[in-house]
């Protein structure tokens, strides 16, 4: 068996990927997220399975790629990450006082047995709190929601924010590790560090 490679720049995957206690190696890709669907399970099990794809070429015959995508979905909108302060704020001002879906997808991908893919995502869903503009442009100097998709963290100082969530909360930080863990379970004697 070869080495389990996270084909991932986020440090939240990293940490949530960690807590399975397999050994496994940081592939950053650096590839364009470009979303071609209005329907975000689709969107993100198509990027998670460009990102994997995108490191194959780094990687050994044995080895096995995990790429992940986490999107934002309310009404007809997906939201990825703000590209900037401005529109930090209008995705928040569009997610105060209501819910809304996170979507994460992933894909396990052993280079050698590209038949044997696996995609899929989860679903979990957010009700946050009514917020006022001042909060909003408080909560965005925190410079927490540059690198997130809806322009939040749940794990950081939104937190007081969300009333409660449905589903997986570890879905929401990046990665939906206990259903991620169920395709990953049977390496686990046999992967290289
Ligand atoms: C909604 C939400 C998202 N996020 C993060 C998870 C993801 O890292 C990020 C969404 O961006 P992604 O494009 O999914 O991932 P990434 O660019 O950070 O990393 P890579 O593509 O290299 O794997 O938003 C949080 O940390 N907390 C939250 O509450």
């Amino acid at each position: 068996m070869g080495k389990l490679i996270l084909a991932s720049a986020s440090p939240r995957r990293k940490e949530l990927l960690s807590l399975t206690g397999l050994p496994f190696t940081v592939i950053p890709g650096n590839g364009e997220e470009v979303i071609h669907t209005s329907d975000p399970a689709e969107a993100v099990e198509a990027l998670s399975r460009e990102k994997a794809e995108a490191v194959c070429g780094r990687a050994g015959e044995e080895d096995v790629i995990i790429g992940a995508d986490t999107v934002v979905a309310l009404d007809s909108l997906i939201l990825g990450k703000p590209a900037g302060e401005e529109e930090a704020f209008s995705m928040l001002k569009r997610l105060q006082g209501r819910e809304h879906a996170v979507y994460t997808g992933v894909t396990v991908l052993e280079k050698g047995k590209p038949l044997e893919r696996v995609t899929f995502s989860e679903k979990t869903t957010v009700h946050v709190l009514p917020m006022t503009d001042e909060e909003i442009l408080d909560y965005i100097a925190t410079g927490e929601p540059m690198d997130k998709a809806g322009a939040y963290g749940i794990q950081g100082r939104f937190a007081v924010y969300v009333r409660g969530i449905e589903g997986d909360y570890q879905n929401v930080v990046g990665l939906p590790v206990s259903r991620l863990y169920g395709f990953l379970r049977k390496y686990k004697e046999n992967l290289n560090d």
